[in-house]
């Protein structure tokens, strides 16, 4: 195994997809599962205010009069995480995964991490594109014989507290939690939201995982597990 990288943060925020679970399992499951549902979801809601509201700012977002929900599966076949794609999402995923057919998807490394890091009293905060709603869909339904590991979670943002590639997020975040941005680790595969937590102070994590495809970048710390992180200061002296 790679040397460990040491941290002592008070806190951890993680994002999802590519960092604690699988971005081809989201895309191949979750996705797929969205793209075949979303048509018949909306038809059978037109008139719910919440679908309205969904529908009217994705064609403001889009600045055309193409048919919200192709604008929408467009944005579902290029991942791009726009807030009305990523607020339906989850309320299309509810049926899927009250009725079994969705399974949420972990990492072991993350997973066996993150019980332990929960276990020695760290707060561990998600940070995620996908609406806290799909968040706790996600985690609330890992197949068996992890089942729901929502007890892990302190809480979450979406990006109904800004997007993940801007700076004021990441200090917005701090603030909500009640924590220095100096003493908030963040970990996530992607480049950009590092550049943005950095700026806002944080210490960051890129997660490499080779499976995904993902690059490694000199500016960043690196881990392709989370076996290689230790967490010097937990659990805390008594
Ligand atoms: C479990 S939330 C669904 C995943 C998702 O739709 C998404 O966009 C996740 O992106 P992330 O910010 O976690 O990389
Ligand atoms: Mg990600």
């Amino acid at each position: 195994m790679a040397a460990k990288l040491t941290f002592a943060p008070d806190v951890v925020l993680l994002d999802i997809e590519g960092t604690i679970a699988s971005q081809p399992y989201v895309t191949a499951v979750l996705y797929s599962y969205l793209r075949d549902n979303l048509p018949g979801y909306v038809a059978a809601r037109r008139d719910d205010p919440v679908v309205q509201e969904i529908l009217s700012d994705t064609q403001a977002l889009a600045g055309d009069d193409r048919d919200p929900v192709e604008t929408l599966l467009g944005w579902l076949a290029e991942d791009r995480k726009a807030p009305p794609l990523k607020k339906i999402q989850g309320m299309v995923w509810v049926d899927g995964f009250e009725t079994g057919r969705l399974k949420g998807h972990m990492y072991d490394d993350a997973l066996a991490a993150l019980k332990r890091w929960h276990a020695a009293g760290v707060p561990l905060w998600i940070f995620s594109s996908g609406s806290v709603l799909s968040q706790t869909l996600f985690f609330a339904n890992q197949p068996e014989p992890t089942g729901d590991i929502r007890f892990l979670f302190s809480g979450h943002f979406d990006t109904d507290i800004g997007a993940k590639v801007e700076t004021p997020s990441y200090g917005r975040i701090a603030a909500a939690i009640g924590v220095d941005p100096a003493k908030l680790l963040f970990f996530s595969d992607n480049p950009r939201e590092l550049v943005a937590a950095t700026a806002a102070g944080l210490p960051v994590v890129h997660v490499v995982r080779a499976e995904e495809g993902t690059a490694s970048d000199p500016r960043f710390p690196e881990i392709a597990s989370f076996a290689e992180v230790e967490l010097s200061n937990w659990p805390k002296a008594a």
